[in-house]
């Protein structure tokens, strides 16, 4: 179980803690159980992002707890903070892969926190891999259907293939729950529809807890099983896609679906 409680993160304070600034997340409490596929929503600048980077402390939170397994992982510091990092992957819209190293290698940097002591970190400093660990990046690409692309350079695949890059090398990682911040919003429908599969292939099929922030209520209602709309940091519904009808979301958010979800500005659909 992940649960947040009374989570909070206000930006342009004095100093973190004074209770000044804006609450870009406003005392959130949720209880995720494990291998729950969750889809958040809301309309831009709702505190989406700030959530999800708290979970994994990108983002400190200002006050409110973390707790994964009972563990409170807002308290935790060096080692231990890295091994929640690692625990808890994270893929971004813009795929974050390093565009000019090939696809492999690529995949392989999502073992780099599994590896300790000093000969580790200097094979980690120059990419040098075992035979152990580029089999199962291998076998990571084969499962996203990429296994062709391996020795190509990231930047000559599509958007979509760049993301299931991506989370081929967060299931390196071996985490326990995956968090993706808009992983579609600069993919074109078919390609989207791919990573979508992907996510929910890692979380029924592994088991992972996945946190997905998404625009497009269809999407969420189709690929998750429950779903959390924000509004001003706060949550604003939280439940099954079947409660959240076209009527529902109109009162939450004060105009039809087709209008909240043509407010967001979308990035160009990639190659
Ligand atoms: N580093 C920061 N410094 C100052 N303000 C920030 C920072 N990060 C986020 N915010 C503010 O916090 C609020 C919530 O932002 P957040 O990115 O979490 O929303 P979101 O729902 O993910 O939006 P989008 O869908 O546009 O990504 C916004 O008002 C944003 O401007």
């Amino acid at each position: 179980m992940l649960e947040l409680q009374d989570l909070t993160r206000r930006f342009g304070g004095r100093a973190a803690g004074d209770g000044g600034g804006r609450a870009a997340v406003d005392g959130v409490t949720l209880a995720i159980p494990d291998g729950q596929m969750v889809g958040i929503i809301g309309r831009s600048g709702a505190g989406k992002s700030t959530l999800l980077r708290m979970v994994n402390r990108l983002t400190e939170p200002t006050s409110g707890r973390i707790l994964h397994h009972g563990t409170d992982v807002t308290t935790l510091r060096g080692r231990a903070l890295r091994d929640w990092r690692t625990r808890c992957a994270m893929i971004f819209q813009g795929f974050n892969l390093i565009q000019r190293l090939d696809v492999l290698t690529n995949v392989l940097v999502g073992r780099l926190n599994h590896r300790h002591g000093a000969l580790a970190a200097l094979n980690s400093l120059l990419l040098r891999f075992t035979p152990e660990e580029r089999a199962m990046a291998l076998d990571a690409l084969d499962r996203f259907d990429l296994a062709e692309q391996a020795l190509q350079r990231a930047d000559t695949l599509s958007g979509g293939q760049q993301q299931r890059v991506a989370i081929a090398r967060a299931m390196l990682q071996e985490p326990r729950i995956l968090l993706a911040d808009e992983p579609i919003a600069s993919l074109d429908p078919r390609n989207a529809r791919v990573v979508m599969e992907a996510l929910r292939d890692v979380n029924r099929r592994d088991g992972l807890t996945v946190l997905v922030n998404l625009h497009h209520l269809d999407t969420a209602r189709r690929y998750c099983d429950r779903i959390i709309a924000m509004a001003a940091g706060r949550v604003v519904f939280d439940g099954p896609p079947s409660v959240l009808t076209g009527g529902e979301v109109e009162a939450i958010y004060g105009v039809p679906e087709e209008a909240l979800e043509a407010e967001t500005p979308h990035a160009p659909a990639a190659a």
